[in-house]
């Protein structure tokens, strides 16, 4: 007590002599004690005499610490019996505080703010600013993560209302059925029991005559009477109430003896609860019988005389009705919701697995260990400048940033990478913000810069998990005059569906700008409606929206009739009026104050898009746009390619060979610098084995073999084939020059020969392409070849489905390919690839024999057959290796089915190559 009384004055006498002090230097404002520690009480002193609020009332502190960004506060103070003046109050520092800022005030409006420069004490020994930064991203997690926890309840809870609700429709449409299923049966069996008899005298009785259910009857069979006049044995099979628990009486029949050898019995116990007794005769028991007598097909029916129909016979009955199909129904969901779960597991495995074998794949240049990066970690990243421009330079120089080079930061000091102990590598380490999304780097020969390794343009990009900021989306916009499935032609369509799904997949933003054909396939369109009208160059145009496969689409209607025209191509204007559309869709965009951060056109068909943008729109609203324009195919259109080359931003093609082999292309040449090759994938949705409703049995690679054979099977008995194991070679294509149709032709006779089948799914825009091919298979439906061969000169998307599941193989002969699709949707269904080494075919096919390293260096096992050349020995040095390989060897055959369809060609990858270049052309001036 002593003690603490004397430390108590101890301090006021301290405090006694700062305030004079403090007063005499005319300092107004002191806090005690004189050192401020986090965590700790402490007490502001302010001298009211030498303060602008000298004249006030009232004197509160207004304050926060470290740079006002935490904790604020406002206290008011307390005259205390210090001399001159002083007024004072307690106050908390955080332990998070490395600053008090503060001000005072009279409650309202005058302050004394420190001539301006507001107070400021450091506060010493905790946090420095830094740390501070960590602990308010920290913090911000652990917000984040708590608000995440709330609204995956909130979805939980919303779920499970949801399935309440379903689950009070279901039972109420399971009770509807069971009743109506109930009124039908008591329908059937009143009506069988007013039509049924106690006896037939010829054919049947039963003995005795009165009796009700359990009781033990004799039922007699004129066995001479019907079919069974020459059996050695005589059965009953026999059920009750129609059949109701379909056979429950089954018994021998002995010889009677009676009137002449010709009557048999069986004593049959009657079935409580039987109205109607059901039955027929045969010469065996049930699964062995060949002979029957079923009363002409009506079977045979006796009325059970003494039974006593009860009401609560029916409500039962109902009731176990109404189980049967409660039960089915949750079999049914469960099956479904199991599958689901499946499909979303081994999606997100695929994805994981191509990212990281995506960030190995550049091992040889750049990785990270770990290499999954996670935000708030460090890293050491690991650099080989011996394949880069930097090799043979003495310094690497590591610079870089976050997010795109947007962190709050800015890019970090250019650090001196030292060498890794793997000798190759050189390295060093980084520590990433917890608000990091991606990490930005490139490298550099010396600290000021000088030559740098920039990944050609693009720098080098590494995804952060975990943060607690989210990567802004890009809104992206596709011109384009195809979409798969309902505008779709060829393989444009398929691509600028699924690399807009797999784009807005990434939490991007897509719209897709389609012309309204007459022709659309409607029926896949969800909340298709009129969205507006607009006039440009003298036209209405009439603006519909909807969704397909999950995207926003924009359908333009010019009231021209453009459109009106029962196609997609074909027109002598063809050219015209896609120009029109195109300008259409611009000045929709504009009219409409849309503003995208890219404009994606395709082929010659959107291509004026291009220089349209950059002439005419660039200059109003669309600034920020920056214009990408797609190859799928160099053949046509060739000067509307060139100008749209002069004028797109950034450039792609399909595929990285057929970048290389176009090069030279005077469309191309001049333009190389902002051209790029980036491989297509398929939708790994629509193309799905595992849920694909045109095959009979859903596979994946685990039954693979299984859901192959079954899907053969169907194609062969849907076409007409004969049903029996042979080699399938499956072909589905437009029958173009491009796609090698002499090729074609020598491998049906070839798959022939060697004793496979073949199926062709094919149609030519060419009427002398397409004679051509109804003649061969004219000629091939009519001789002996017919169960073996089928030619379905037609386009036919379900089909399509089945050849891909059902065929072994899928060949793509292409003369040139940009990049092909059916050689991708083959593999996902396990068929194997015979292709010709060409663009996207040579990119993606690798030969069992000739391709093992080709195919290591990125990762995959060879997956299919290839070969050289245009004429017949090249297809057939592919097909035979490829048909041989079947015959000789079917368990190999099939791990090979596994390996493919294991194999991912979706947009996991090309996508996110899509997304720099995106980048790129932003960064664009
Ligand atoms: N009769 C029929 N019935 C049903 N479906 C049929 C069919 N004929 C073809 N298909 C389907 O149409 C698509 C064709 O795609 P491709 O990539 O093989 O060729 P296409 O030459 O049209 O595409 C161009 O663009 C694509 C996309 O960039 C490039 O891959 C390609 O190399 C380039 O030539 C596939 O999805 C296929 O299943």
């Amino acid at each position: 007590m002593l003690k603490l009384k004397l430390e108590e004055n101890l301090r006021k006498q301290k405090i006694e002599r700062i305030a004079d002090e403090n007063f005499l230097r005319g300092k107004q404002m002191f806090v005690y004690p004189p050192v401020v520690k986090p965590d700790q009480d402490i007490e502001v002193f302010l001298n009211k005499n030498l303060s602008t609020l000298r004249d006030e009332e009232d004197i509160l502190i207004l304050g926060a610490f470290n740079d006002w960004r935490w904790k604020s506060f406002t206290i008011r103070l307390n005259k205390t019996d210090l001399k001159d003046n002083w007024w004072s109050c307690q106050l908390y520092v955080p332990i998070e505080a490395y600053k008090l800022d503060f001000v005072f005030f009279n409650g309202q409006s005058v302050y004394d703010n420190n001539d301006q420069k507001d107070f400021c004490i450091t506060v010493d020994g905790g946090m420095d600013a830094l740390a501070f930064e960590e602990f308010l991203l920290e913090e911000k997690r652990k917000e984040l993560e708590k608000l995440a926890k709330e609204q995956a309840e909130r979805e939980r809870q919303a779920e499970e209302e949801r399935r309440i609700e379903a689950d009070k429709a279901a039972k109420e449409e399971d009770r509807l059925q069971a009743r109506l299923e109930v009124e039908r049966r008591q329908e059937t069996v009143l009506q069988l029991m007013k039509n049924a008899v106690k006896s037939n005298d010829s054919v049947w009785y039963i003995e005795p005559g009165e009796f009700k259910g359990k009781d033990l009857v004799r039922l007699y069979y004129n066995g001479s009477s019907g079919p069974l006049e020459h059996a050695k044995e005589i059965w009953i099979h026999g059920g009750y109430n129609n059949w109701k628990d379909g056979l429950s009486i089954v018994e021998r029949l002995v010889k009677s003896g009676l009137k002449g050898g010709a009557w048999w019995y069986a004593d049959v116990v009657v079935p409580d609860q039987a109205l109607v007794l059901d039955w027929v005769f045969a010469d065996g028991p049930p699964q062995n019988a060949a002979v029957y007598d079923n009363n002409h097909k009506l079977d045979f029916h006796a009325i059970v005389p003494l039974a006593t129909p009860d009401a609560q016979y029916w409500v039962e009955e109902e009731q176990l009705i109404y189980q049967k199909l409660r039960e089915e129904r949750k079999l049914r969901e469960e099956a479904i919701r199991v599958k689901a779960e499946k499909t979303a597991r081994m999606k997100a495995e695929t994805k994981e697995k191509t990212l990281k074998s995506f960030l190995l794949s550049q091992k040889h240049i750049v990785f990270t260990e770990p290499l999954d990066i996670q935000a708030g970690s460090t890293v050491t990243v690991f650099y080989n400048p011996s394949n880069t421009n930097l090799n043979g330079k003495p310094e690497v120089w590591f610079r870089g940033s976050f997010n795109r080079w947007s962190h709050r930061n800015g890019p970090f000091p250019p650090q001196r990478m030292l060498p890794a102990e793997n000798g190759t590598h050189v390295k060093t380490s980084v520590k990433v913000p917890l608000d990091a999304y991606m990490m930005d780097f490139v490298f550099s020969e010396s600290e000021n810069g000088g030559v740098f390794d920039n990944k050609f343009g693009m720098d080098y990009h590494i995804p952060v998990f975990g943060s607690i900021v989210k990567e802004p989306p890009l809104h992206i916009i596709h011109i384009a005059v195809e979409m798969a499935p309902i505008a779709k032609v060829g393989g444009l369509g398929d691509v600028v569906t699924s690399l807009s799904r797999a784009v807005q997949d990434l939490n991007h933003n897509v719209d897709i700008i389609l012309p309204k054909y007459d022709c659309l396939n409607l029926s896949n369109v969800k909340d298709f409606q009129f969205h507006k009208s607009y006039f440009w160059s003298g036209t209405e145009i009439k603006v519909w929206h909807g969704k397909v496969e999950g995207l926003s689409v924009y359908f333009l209607e010019p009231q021209n009739g453009f459109f009106w025209v029962g196609c997609v191509y074909g027109r002598a204007n063809d050219a015209e009026r896609f120009g029109f559309f195109c300008h259409a869709a611009l000045e929709f965009l504009l009219q409409n104050g849309f503003n995208p951060d890219i404009i994606h056109c395709h082929d010659w068909s959107s291509a004026p898009v291009a220089w349209l943008f950059k002439e005419q729109y660039t200059h109003y609203g669309l600034s920020k746009a920056r214009a990408v324009f797609t190859i799928h195919n160099l053949e046509f259109g060739a000067a509307l390619i060139t100008r749209a080359m002069a004028f797109a931003d950034k450039a792609t093609t399909v595929s990285p060979t057929y970048s290389r082999e176009v090069a030279g292309n005077p469309a191309i040449a001049p333009y190389l610098y902002k051209f790029h090759g980036i491989i297509n994938g398929i939708d790994p949705d629509i193309w799905d084995p595992y849920n694909d409703n045109f095959i009979p049995v859903p596979y994946t690679s685990e039954n693979v073999v299984e859901g192959k054979r079954a899907s053969k099977e169907a194609l062969q008995q849907k076409l007409g084939l004969k049903t029996a194991d042979l080699p399938l070679v499956g072909v589905i294509t437009r029958l173009t020059h491009q796609k090698g149709i002499h090729l074609i032709k020598h491998a049906i006779w070839r798959t022939l020969e060697r004793g496979g089948q073949v199926v062709l799914l094919g149609s030519a825009p060419d009427p002398r392409i397409q004679n051509d091919f109804v003649h061969l298979a004219n000629q091939l439906h009519s001789s002996h070849y017919c169960d073996r061969a089928r030619l379905c000169l037609s386009y036919d998307e379900p089909l399509s489905h089945l050849i891909y599941a059902g065929a072994d193989f899928i060949l793509v002969p292409s003369i040139f390919e940009p990049c092909g699709l059916t050689q991708l949707t083959a593999m996902r269904y396990g068929s194997i690839p015979i292709v010709r080494k060409t663009g996207g075919l040579y990119d993606t096919v690798f030969d069992v024999d000739h391709d093992r390293d080709r195919a290591q260096s990125q990762g995959l096992e060879p997956n299919g057959f290839s070969f050289d050349g245009a004429d017949a020995g090249g297809v057939d040095y592919a097909l035979n290796r490829a048909i041989s390989a079947w015959y000789d060897g079917r368990e190999w055959f099939n791990t090979l089915c596994k390996t493919v369809m294991e194999q991912d060609w979706s947009w996991n990858r090309p996508a996110l190559d899509y997304l720099e270049l995106y980048h790129a052309a932003r960064k664009l001036e």
